[in-house]
């Protein structure tokens, strides 16, 4: 896992390093200089641009200026508040113009052919939350520091920071609450079966599907057994969908279901419920019933997350009064439906006070991932721990697709992992599955077979 801090945090821990600033920038400073280097392949004959801002940011930048000039580059420093629209013809720009506390509007110079560094941050990127305006230079790589920034990970910040190093200059991150998630972290989470499993160890039942909308049901289904869902058993309430043998079915009434969808519920080891269930009103009723009544941790996805809140006292009081884990996958709109508005510009901070307010682990999904925990103490209101999942792409945007994730997650939980790593490492690996398919054409049933081979790669 890789630290991710805040501008905020990283300024509180700034401060209390042992050493001077002046020490912490001729570290950056050089960390600068060497990937300059890498990237040139080389320093004879090259010619770099360097453009420095006022603050911390452009001292890393002047540091690097001195460091690259001393190894025969020719270097130029440029003044960013004096920069010319067009920069004369370099082989790199570095650009230290603004970091973590850059504000207000930036409009880079053309930088021609030249590869881009970028120092922490693509200058104009804010660092919290990724926005950046028209004129942000876009980085071939960018090289930070000690941690990720949340901005590097999220909306525009993703796109333009390229290539992503961060450089150990000495200082402590080891109380960050927020990680970026890698295949160390799930090949050492996600579970393995032990010698004398049976198939009621890490069963998943499905409570999902309807006339309408039957597909979803069999694709949380599939991708629960595909995951490691030992058995999987579905109830689609008034119909019976065709799924593949493996999939038992109970069939259920079209109204009023829970008692008969969790009859033997105790032998399972996670619910998940929501994916293509619709929105009639007794259909609604039956799933809030059995969201209460399950004994088991549940995942809540697509028209569960829509009969979570559907009461006038909203879905805090149903959710906080479950006793197991219960993990919540909305999209931007579901979240806008969970919690009355859509994720705000700092996505992170939104998610973390939802996961707090309903006591649930919540998994916003996107073209970056985030998953935050309810706090632990009620001291620290939002004090969850956060995972941001990055390593996905535009082929997970089909139809379909949440659906796959929501059973991954069910299956996780089943296997006895705990709600956030069920949520962070499915995640990881829904993703993984995905990419090793063509990069046109995906169906959300090929990432549900290529889950096998996702797992296969991280034992
Ligand atoms: N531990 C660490 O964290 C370490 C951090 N390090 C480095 O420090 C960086 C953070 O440095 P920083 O705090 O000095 O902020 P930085 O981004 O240089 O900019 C602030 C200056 O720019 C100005 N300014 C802002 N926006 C502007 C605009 N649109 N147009 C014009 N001016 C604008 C702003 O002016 P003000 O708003 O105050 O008027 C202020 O003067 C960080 O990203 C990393 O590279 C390392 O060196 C070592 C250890
Ligand atoms: N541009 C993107 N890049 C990476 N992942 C994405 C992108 N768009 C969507 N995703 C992922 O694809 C999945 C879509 O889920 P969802 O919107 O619930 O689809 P559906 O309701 O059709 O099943 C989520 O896991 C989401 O994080
Ligand atoms: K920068």
């Amino acid at each position: 896992m890789i630290p991710v801090v805040t501008p905020v945090e990283m300024a509180a821990i700034d401060a209390s390093a042992p050493e001077p600033l002046d020490v912490l920038i001729e570290r950056a400073g050089r960390a600068v200089a060497a990937a300059a280097i890498d990237l040139l392949g080389g320093t004879y004959g090259r010619v770099v641009n360097v453009v420095v801002g006022k603050g911390n940011n452009g001292a890393d930048g002047r540091v690097a200026a001195r460091r690259l000039e001393a190894r025969g580059v020719k270097v130029r420093v440029i003044d960013a508040a004096m920069r010319p629209p067009v920069l004369r013809r370099s082989d790199l720009v570095i650009d230290a113009a603004y970091g973590t506390g850059f504000r207000g509007e930036w409009i880079a110079p053309e930088v021609g052919d030249a590869l881009v560094l970028a120092v922490d941050i693509p200058s104009g990127v804010d660092a919290l939350t990724g926005e950046a305006g028209a004129g942000v230079l876009p980085a071939d790589r960018t090289i930070t520091f000690q941690a990720l920034k949340p901005g590097l990970l999220l909306g525009d910040g993703a796109r333009l920071a390229g290539h992503i190093d961060v450089a150990d200059i000495g200082l402590d991150v080891s109380g960050a609450s927020q990680h970026q998630v890698t295949v160390d972290d799930v090949a050492e989470w996600w579970p393995t079966r032990a010698i004398d499993a049976h198939k009621w160890n890490g069963a998943v039942k499905v409570i999902g599907g309807s006339p309408e909308m039957p597909g979803a049901a069999v694709l949380a289904s599939t991708a629960a057994a595909r995951a490691g869902g030992s058995l999987v058993s579905l109830s689609a309430p008034g119909v019976t969908v065709a799924t593949p043998p493996e999939i038992v079915q109970r069939h259920v009434a079209a109204d009023d279901f829970s008692a008969d969808a969790l009859v033997d519920i105790h032998r399972f080891g996670a619910l998940v419920i929501g994916p293509g269930l619709g929105r009639a009103d007794e259909v609604l009723m039956a799933t809030r019933a059995c969201i209460s009544d399950a004994t088991v941790p549940v995942v809540i996805d697509g028209d569960g997350l829509f009969a979570s809140a559907w009461s006038a006292e909203g879905p805090a009081p149903l959710l906080r009064d479950r006793e197991l884990a219960t993990v919540l996958t909305p999209h931007d709109g579901e979240f806008g439906v969970l919690t009355g508005s859509p994720p705000g510009a700092d996505r992170v901070a939104s998610v973390r006070a939802a996961a707090a307010d309903l006591g649930c682990t919540l998994l916003l999904k996107g073209q970056t991932t985030i998953v935050a925990s309810p706090p632990e103490a009620e001291a620290d209101p939002l004090g969850g721990h956060v995972w941001f999942v990055t390593n996905g792409d535009q082929r997970l945007a089909t139809a379909g697709s949440g659906d796959v994730l929501a059973g991954m997650i069910g299956s996780a939980l089943a296997m006895g992992l705990d709600a956030d790593k069920a949520a962070a490492a499915s995640a990881w690996l829904h993703a993984d599955a995905a990419n090793r398919t063509p990069a046109d054409g995906l169906l959300a049933s090929d990432i549900v077979d290529a889950i096998p081979a996702a797992i296969g790669a991280i034992r």
